[in-house]
């Protein structure tokens, strides 16, 4: 076996004496990820794949959102992450997220004692592949635990809790109902989200809240918005068909593809013909009413969907506006695939300065949020969320939309966006905002639930729009 250091310790080796943290403490802890350790398994192995999604979950769990992670768990793994082994440990590490509170659950029932941090992130990474709906179930459950243990034997990290992981998964496969049955007593095992999640969604959506939760567990489909300046609708489904692809149509312009595939495999993608964009999400540029000419400010950018939407729509100067730089960037390579052209300013929304003073006709404010209506796409989000970001943001959100209506031109309009579930930060904002400037409310969705099949497919968003007196 291999003796490097192990790539997850919660212990420095330059501080022997530090202190022993409870594991309720841990997770404030970010282990430092090591580079060139190898584990001398293959990378087209499952165990291979196990111990690197395994790896991307403890992250998860000290507090680095998922896709970090996986850039992380990749860097180390140099040349051995293959695509294959990447998309692997992708898979199965969203899975995990999906199913995490379960698979924890099932494990405080089994395990003798709390598992170490790596440990306990295999283990739950296994129990989502041996749990996972049998429709998706990609592996045999015994070949499962047997690369799990595979994986186990071969990280220092988790070597010496082998015979347990054994012992726990070969557990489980005899007595899975009454396991299932017991864990699923507790709602964090029923529904796989922290109970404070749960307890939000249900006082805010009463009538609706089991439906909000069992979406979010779904994987999200692939959906197309189709670049009406280079297609019509109908002619994209006729190009799918062609390449046997099988789609419908879930809104003015988006596409559901029933089977996703990588972006570089949808047709016309490279072209600029089709982007990706969630269908509540294409609702935005739309509900703008713009027209040719028109000065829009779209205020937090990044990664551009909706900057590119509104610049297919009409003729318009764009100033696409984001705190962020790097991803800022992201626009400018989404605006050149489409070939379209806008302003790019690093700057944030609440401040002014980056300002020359002419007002815009229309201000898009997609504000950053707590991300709590799309956690199909994102899984990890629940657990990494605290209940007090809420407020946070809301106060950051309700800065940025005092900031920009001084830069709207009388009659012009604002759209403000979340993709949240929480009426802090969306419906209560709004209602505040109007108050506070005496904005006319116009006609808009207000809050979409997320919402999944036949006939409609969306995240989670929620939508308002406000007028400023002529
Ligand atoms: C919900 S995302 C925007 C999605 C984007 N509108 C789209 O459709 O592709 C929110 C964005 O706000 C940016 N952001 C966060 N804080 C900001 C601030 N204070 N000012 C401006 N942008 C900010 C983030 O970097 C992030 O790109």
């Amino acid at each position: 076996m291999n003796k490097q250091r192990p790539t997850l310790s919660l212990k420095s080796p330059a501080t022997p004496a530090a202190p022993k943290l409870r594991a309720s403490h841990a997770r404030d802890l970010k282990p430092a990820l090591q580079t060139g350790f190898n584990t001398g398994l293959k990378p087209d192995s499952l165990a291979y794949s196990l111990i690197g999604a395994a790896q991307a979950v403890a992250l998860v769990r000290t507090g680095t959102n998922l896709p970090q992670a996986l850039v992380q768990v990749w860097a180390r793994l140099g040349a051995g992450a293959t695509p294959q082994a990447r998309g692997a440990m992708q898979d199965i590490s969203y899975r995990c997220m999906r199913q995490l509170g379960q698979s924890e659950t099932l494990v405080g029932l089994m395990a003798p004692k709390a598992p170490e941090p790596l440990v306990a992130a295999l283990l739950a990474c296994a129990l989502a592949l041996i749990n996972a709906p049998d429709e998706t179930a990609p592996y045999e459950e015994f070949t499962v635990v047997d690369q799990t243990v595979t994986a186990a034997e071969a990280h220092p990290d988790t070597a010496r809790a082998k015979g347990m992981v054994n012992a726990v998964l070969r557990r489980f496969l005899r007595e899975r109902q009454t396991m299932l049955d017991t864990a699923s007593l507790q709602p964090l095992a029923r529904w796989n989200y922290p109970q404070w999640w749960i307890d939000a969604v249900r006082a805010a959506w009463p009538q609706d809240w089991q439906g909000v939760l069992t979406t979010g567990n779904t994987a999200p489909p692939l959906t197309l918005r189709v670049n009406l300046r280079k297609s019509s609708v109908e002619d994209y489904l006729a190009v799918l068909e062609q390449a046997g692809m099988a789609a419908t149509r879930i809104g003015p312009s988006a596409v559901r593809l029933v089977k996703p595939v990588a972006v570089g495999l949808i047709p016309g993608f490279n072209d600029g013909v089709v982007s990706v964009q969630d269908a509540g999400a294409q609702l935005a540029a739309p509900l703008l009413d713009l027209a040719d000419g028109m000065r829009v400010l779209d205020a937090c950018a990044a990664p551009g969907g909706k900057t590119c939407h509104i610049l297919e729509l009409a003729k318009v100067h764009v100033t696409a506006l984001d705190a962020d730089a790097k991803r800022l960037a992201r626009v400018g390579e989404n605006l050149e695939r489409l070939q379209l052209d806008a302003e790019l300013t690093a700057a944030p929304a609440e401040t002014s300065d980056w300002w020359d003073g002419q007002p815009f006709d229309r201000i898009l404010a997609d504000v950053p949020c707590t991300a709590s209506g799309i956690v199909r796409r994102h899984p990890d989000i629940r657990w990494l969320r605290r209940k007090g970001d809420t407020l946070q943001l809301a106060t950051l959100s309700a800065k940025i939309l005092d900031n920009l209506w001084q830069m709207l031109a009388p009659g012009g309009k604002l759209l403000f966006v979340t993709c949240s579930l929480w009426p802090q930060e969306s419906e209560a904002q709004a209602a505040a905002f109007a108050v506070r400037h005496g904005a006319a409310r116009l006609d808009a969705p207000g809050q979409l639930l997320p919402a999944g099949g036949d006939g409609q497919d969306h995240d989670g968003l929620f939508y308002a729009l406000f007028q400023k007196n002529a």
